[in-house]
């Protein structure tokens, strides 16, 4: 992992941070949630929950159910993350849906997925221009719209399409909607991270654990390894550490999304695997350690507890956690319904650790 060494390094044991929120998870459906919601709720405050189930959670009311189904798997937990809903886009939705979202006290967002573009997208937008009066609605209502932001055509190579859609359609959308909250999610390039930091305040990014830990040699040198395909892919170094340097900067633009996105273990190790990196077990110890590497641990807790909330126009939260040093090793497998998943690091030593 590369390092930015500042002035001062002195060892640190401890760090106490304003209990931390993340702003991108996949918790699936069925008898996943008991898995996804227990990591979730470990000590994340909130999480803003995607919508990508099949089907689609698509209306206010499909929403309420599935936040329904969330909150009986996390009955049994001994504490509860608070979720907060998402609407998936399709070239249907229309703006009556959009005014219903934002009169809800539950759905905090919608999201754009380019059809085709990643995992249980098959449904999303087809044509971008077509959505133009939902945006409109969402700026007048002031939901923000989070974005998948990468193109789907066949001629841009895969290593191109979050540049070619930030050239695209973010620019546009963001010229012709200015007062329109974007969330660019999961960013992956330099030039995504310049984007967001050049752009108005109304638009900020989230930025995963696995993108800051690794860089496209990671997954592809030395053999072929699918626990570490997601998409946006992972890309050269150079833009890992465009990345870091904006997660630990302290600009309140970029704040923590984990993008914890579980797929059974077969799923992935297979001819033509799934896209989803599953990092909810561990996600605040990740950051914990990329950021130690980068001297910044006093930048953690703006990236993961303040800088989203203040985004979402939602309070910080009150209580704090703890992290230690601890030595703990990732399990070489973790439950998913009646299947197994293999998560990020399994089998390998941590050594940040709630308390
Ligand atoms: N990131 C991924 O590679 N996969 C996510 C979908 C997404 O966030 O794009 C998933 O739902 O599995
Ligand atoms: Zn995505
Ligand atoms: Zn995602």
């Amino acid at each position: 992992m590369p390092t930015f060494p500042r002035p001062g390094r002195t060892p640190v044991n401890e760090i106490t941070i304003t209990r931390p929120d993340d702003w991108h998870v996949h918790l699936r459906d069925g008898d996943a949630l008991a898995q996804t919601c227990a990591d979730m709720a470990r000590y994340f405050g909130r999480a803003i929950v995607m919508p990508n189930l099949t089907p689609p959670v698509t209306t206010v009311a499909l929403a309420a159910a599935y936040r329904e189904r969330i909150l009986a798997a996390m009955s049994a937990l001994p504490r509860q993350f608070e979720p907060l809903l998402t609407l998936y886009l399709t070239d249907q939705t229309d703006a009556a849906e959009i005014q219903l979202a934002a009169a809800s006290d539950y759905v905090h967002a919608v999201k754009l997925y380019p059809a085709g573009a990643t995992t249980n997208s098959e449904a999303g937008v087809a044509q971008l221009d077509g959505l133009y009066p939902v945006l409109a609605a969402m700026e007048e209502s002031d939901l923000p719209l989070l974005i998948h932001g990468e193109v789907t055509d066949h001629d841009i190579d895969i290593f191109d399409r979050e540049k070619t859609f930030i050239d695209r359609h973010l620019i546009p959308i963001a010229e012709r909607f200015p007062g329109l909250r974007i969330v660019f999610e999961h960013i992956t390039t330099r030039d995504a991270v310049e984007f967001v930091r050049d752009a108005g305040s109304n638009v900020a990014a989230t930025i995963t654990a696995h993108h800051l830990m690794f860089n496209r040699n990671d997954m592809l040198v030395g053999g072929i390894r699918p626990h570490y395909y997601c998409l946006p892919i992972l890309k050269r170094s150079t833009h890992q550490h465009a990345l870091i340097e904006a997660a630990t900067s302290g600009n309140s633009k970029f704040f923590l999304g984990t993008d914890s996105a579980p797929h059974a273990r077969h799923a992935k190790e297979s001819s033509c695997g799934c896209a989803g990196v599953y990092t909810a077990h561990a996600a605040i110890e990740f950051y914990a350690s990329v950021f130690e590497e980068c001297n910044a641990l006093d930048k953690l807790e703006g990236f993961a507890s303040h800088f989203g909330p203040d985004f979402y126009r939602l309070p910080r939260n009150t209580d704090t956690i703890t992290l230690r040093k601890q030595a703990w090793d990732v399990p070489a497998e973790i439950p998913l319904g009646n299947d197994h998943l293999k998560p990020l690091s399994a089998g390998e030593s941590m050594h940040w650790l709630v308390a």
